[in-house]
């Protein structure tokens, strides 16, 4: 599982080029996006329902014994463990990382559901922060802004070449970001010094500019220099 000359390999993750989400890979991980919508809604009628104790408590042992059920299959720990499962099902490239990323994942009910897809020499992104996503009174958590443009800027490095780890995150925050309305972030490459890629990003919530990031990235030493004409055989 730690062969890292995997075919299947993160740095080969693929920007959509469409504004739509894109099918499930197949009916099993449409399955999974519908669970993770599922307990999305269960969360956020915990966090807005004024529900009496036992209600709670009845649900909280239903959710435990239907945990259990799916606890009870073949267990595969991690995105790279489970593509590597799926590529020797056949499978080509499953590009996991879109379904189970903490920031975008549409089958990890954590994530708040991003969709990022490229148009010219930037990435887009629009996601809808919800009441789980709360920080300050009917705003958006300055953490999960964070995690956010993290995300964003991570896959826009797939622009000019293979993706490398965060450095640096430089985030200013101009104004409350709002919930419960579609967001949208914008970001691209500035420049490219050696290992380095300095990133930008920006999220807006209607025609407000709410916070603006820079970012530095840091390639593997192994990785193929920047904008290589064949990155997905960047290596870790
Ligand atoms: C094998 C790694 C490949 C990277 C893979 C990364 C992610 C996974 C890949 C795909 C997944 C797909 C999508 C990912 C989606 C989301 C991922 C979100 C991204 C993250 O969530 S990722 C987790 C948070 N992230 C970390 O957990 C980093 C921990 N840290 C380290 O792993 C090292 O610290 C590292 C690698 C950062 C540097 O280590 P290093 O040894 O390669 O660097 P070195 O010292 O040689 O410096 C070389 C030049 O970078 C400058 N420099 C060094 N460090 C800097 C910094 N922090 N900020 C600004 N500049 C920095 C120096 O000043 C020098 O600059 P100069 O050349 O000009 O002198």
């Amino acid at each position: 599982m730690s062969n890292h000359h995997s075919p299947v390999d993160d740095h080969q993750v693929r920007i959509s080029d469409s504004p739509e989400i894109p099918p499930a890979i197949n009916d099993n991980w449409q399955a999974r996006r519908e669970l993770a919508d599922a307990l999305r809604r269960l969360n956020m009628a915990m966090l807005t329902a004024d529900a009496p104790t036992g209600q709670l408590r009845a649900v909280a042992a239903v959710v435990h014994t239907e945990a259990a059920r799916i606890e009870a299959n073949e267990r595969v720990y991690g995105r790279k463990a489970l593509s590597n499962l799926y590529t020797s099902r056949q499978q080509q490239n499953p590009d996991l990382l879109h379904e189970m990323s903490p920031a975008s994942g549409w089958s990890n009910a954590v994530a708040p559901g991003m969709h990022i897809w490229r148009e010219g020499e930037r990435v887009h992104a629009r996601v809808t922060p919800d009441w789980s996503h709360e920080g300050p009174f009917g705003h958006l958590h300055g953490g999960v802004i964070a995690l956010l443009f993290d995300h964003v800027l991570s896959i826009g490095q797939r622009m000019v070449g293979s993706i490398g780890h965060t450095g640096t995150l430089t985030i200013r925050y101009h104004r409350p970001t709002p919930i419960n309305k579609p967001l949208r972030m914008v970001a691209d490459v500035k420049r490219i010094e050696g290992r380095k890629k300095f990133m930008a990003a920006e999220l807006w919530a209607d025609n407000a500019c709410t916070a603006s990031c820079e970012g530095i990235f840091i390639a593997s030493r192994n990785a193929l220099p920047p904008a290589s004409p064949e990155p997905d055989k960047a290596d870790t």
